[in-house]
């Protein structure tokens, strides 16, 4: 199934009212948070809110994935229990650095008794993991992963290596693209870290379509006041969908059966280009059915 993911709205999992909110927000995704947003001595409650949220269900056909803390944490192994239960998309993992880390991830949840439909998001923020980012989307094609993707996260990099996290982002660049290509080689979807400027709407919007222009399927978000914004940025515009129906019309005239390339409009379109209208299309099918609610 084609999912849009253009924004996943992070939230944290011990705020009730960010919680409820999300119901109605037009995010595709959230993501509920037990780690980086939440205070140690609030862990517990948040887990046990998540819980809740989530068994109380509405949140429609947005994917709902809940970030555990990481695995060398003492709140892990309740995160992942509790995760197994709740039943959420996917749970999103923060610093997975090696493919034994994966193995581990992927042999708790087996453990634990997880449904088959619980996937696991691998944030890429440290800088083994993005050293061996190859690596691990390679090992993601071992079903017992449930590896679906990485979420880039630039604050953790930048800690760990001192890259600053600039407009622009030029430092950042070469290792965005490494992992865009590592999730690629191995058919995992990828999404854009957090803008933490909630009050630069510009420079959000910049970065958007900067982290679209990159190969990014969408944008993690913090704010609900980024989420419109970050939708319309990655959306296929209705030019590119037309376009694109009208290249696989092409193709399917019987007198273009046996050519691989046309000539359309004046320019030349090939059989790939039929291909990247397919998912054009599907990608705009799904938003479209994602608005209907
Ligand atoms: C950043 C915030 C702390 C700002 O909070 P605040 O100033 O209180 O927000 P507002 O007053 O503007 O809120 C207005 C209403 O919107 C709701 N709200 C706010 N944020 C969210 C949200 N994220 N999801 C859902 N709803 C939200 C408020 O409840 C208000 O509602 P109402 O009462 O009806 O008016 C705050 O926005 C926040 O906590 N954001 C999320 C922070 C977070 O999750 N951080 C972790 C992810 S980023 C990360 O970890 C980095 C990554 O790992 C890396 O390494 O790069
Ligand atoms: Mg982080």
């Amino acid at each position: 199934m084609t999912r849009p993911r253009r924004s996943h709205l992070f939230m944290p999992g011990s705020n009730p009212r960010a919680l409820e909110k999300a119901r109605n927000l037009p995010a595709d995704g959230l993501i509920l948070d037990l780690e980086d947003s939440v205070a140690p001595e609030a862990k517990a409650a948040a887990r046990d809110g998540i819980a809740a949220a989530i068994a109380a269900k509405g949140f429609g056909r947005r994917e709902v994935l809940i970030r555990t803390n990481g695995l060398d944490t003492p709140w892990w192994p309740d995160d992942a229990a509790m995760a197994a239960k709740a039943s959420p998309d996917g749970i999103l993992v923060p610093k997975v650095s090696s493919v034994e880390d994966l193995d581990a991830i992927g042999r708790k949840l087996a453990e634990l008794g997880a449904a088959p439909t619980v996937k696991v998001w691998a944030m890429i923020e440290t800088a083994r993991a993005v050293l061996h980012a190859e690596e691990l989307a390679a090992a993601g094609r071992d079903p017992s992963s449930r590896l679906s993707g990485f979420v880039f996260g630039p604050n953790d990099i930048s800690r760990e290596t001192r890259i600053r996290m600039l407009p622009g982002r030029a430092a950042m660049i070469p290792m965005i693209t490494h992992c865009i290509l590592a999730s690629r080689a191995h058919g995992l979807e990828i999404l854009d870290g957090p803008y933490s400027d909630i009050a630069n709407s510009d420079g959000f919007a910049t970065e958007c379509a900067q982290g679209r222009d990159l190969g990014f399927d969408g944008k993690t978000l913090i704010h609900p006041s980024q989420i419109d914004a970050c939708n319309a940025i990655f959306t296929p515009p209705e030019e590119e969908v037309a376009r694109a129906r009208k290249i696989i019309a092409a193709f399917e005239l019987p007198e273009n059966a046996a050519r691989g390339a046309i000539r359309l409009d004046g320019a030349m379109v090939e059989r790939l280009h039929a291909d990247m209208a397919r998912r054009t299309i599907a990608i705009a099918d799904a938003i479209a059915a994602m608005a209907k609610g």
